[in-house]
């Protein structure tokens, strides 16, 4: 692959490193750039994600950096950086130590990265994203959360354990922030291009939007140690791809609304329109006075941490 377009990913981790995997073995990119505090464990992950890349006969370079300046000229930049929740703990438990993270590694490497597009993956995320925009003054195109793809993923899981189509013929929706209160769209989820209440009732499509708001939590009560990595990994491969290739394709993702769905200055899950330039559109879907007052629920939730940024950074 000889595009000239390099990825940075700050925070090798598990997230990170599957991200890197990922996507080195799709060769769309010349170089990816692994920045960890870590140092032996990034100089690890760089050798043998290289390693696996050559398996798959992909070109891609994975290398990691030393220092700031080796970290710098990136097309994309994700940012897995901070600490994952363990059984017990919600994902706001983690927002002052990962906004602190987050504060600190955007602020070194934005000065050497000034076209950068940034991926937000760290958790409490859509809280997150607004450190982010909030710590660089960025437009809002450039910052983008990873969950709603995710999210959707699970819920196109848990929609193909109860139905025998094949993953194509699933097209799973959700939207909001990615905790608690996110917001399944059963209406805009669809099986064979027919509605889900054609093949499923209504408690189990209510068991569907449970588990998949109970996904991430089943996999950390699971693991002991960390949160999932391999899905929100994958997943936000899929969101680079989209932007490495300007494919414009619709992927529901975090951004910053600014009147969107009738909210100003926070930051929430919608579909959005992914190129070169990060988000390029948002799209406002009709939802129902249920699902209104369900995003609203959402927001009002995320709005409680954006205070707390807000008080403290
Ligand atoms: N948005 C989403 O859907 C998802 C978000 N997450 C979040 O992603 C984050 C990472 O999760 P994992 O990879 O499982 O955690 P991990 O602990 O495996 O990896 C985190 C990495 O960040 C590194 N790090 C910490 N501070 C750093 C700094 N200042 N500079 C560079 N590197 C630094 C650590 O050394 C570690 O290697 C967590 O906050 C987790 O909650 C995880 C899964 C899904
Ligand atoms: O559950 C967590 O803490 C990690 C995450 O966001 C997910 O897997 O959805």
């Amino acid at each position: 692959m000889s595009n000239n377009k390099k990825v940075g990913i700050i925070g090798a981790g598990n997230v990170g490193a599957t991200l890197a995997f990922s996507l080195a073995n799709k060769n769309i990119c010349t170089e990816i750039v692994l920045k960890d505090l870590r140092m032996n464990v990034v100089e690890a992950m760089a050798l043998d994600i290289s390693q696996a890349a050559r398996a798959a006969k992909s070109s891609t370079k994975v290398s990691f950096a030393s220092n700031t300046e080796e970290f710098s000229n990136c097309d994309v930049i994700v940012i897995t950086a901070g600490i994952p929740r363990k059984p017990g703990m919600s994902r706001d438990d983690l927002l002052l130590t990962n906004a602190k993270i987050m504060t600190s590694v955007i602020n070194e490497i934005a000065p050497f990265n000034k076209d950068a597009i940034y991926m937000i993956v760290s958790n409490p995320l859509d809280a997150m994203v607004y450190t982010a925009l909030k710590a660089t003054s960025l437009p809002r195109n450039k910052i983008i959360g990873m969950a709603g793809v995710l999210d959707s993923s699970r819920m196109a899981h848990f929609i193909k354990e109860k139905l025998t189509f094949t993953p194509n013929e699933i097209k799973a929706a959700v939207m909001g922030g990615h905790g608690d209160e996110m917001v399944p769209l059963a209406n805009y989820s669809s099986v064979d291009g027919k509605a889900l209440s054609e093949f499923l009732t209504a408690d189990e499509i209510e068991e569907i939007i449970v588990k998949t708001r109970n996904g991430g939590a089943q996999i950390v009560k699971l693991l002991e140690t960390g949160s999932a990595y391999y899905a929100p990994g994958h997943s936000t491969a899929l969101m680079v791809e989209a932007i490495l290739t300007d494919s414009k394709e619709t992927y529901p993702c975090a951004v910053m609304l600014q009147g969107e769905y009738g909210y100003e200055n926070i930051v929430a899950g919608v579909p959005v329109v992914l190129g070169k330039e990060g988000f390029e559109k948002i799209v406002e879907l009709e939802l129902n006075e249920e699902q209104k007052a369900q995003f609203a629920k959402s927001i009002a939730s995320i709005k409680e941490l954006v205070n707390i940024i807000d008080n403290n950074f």
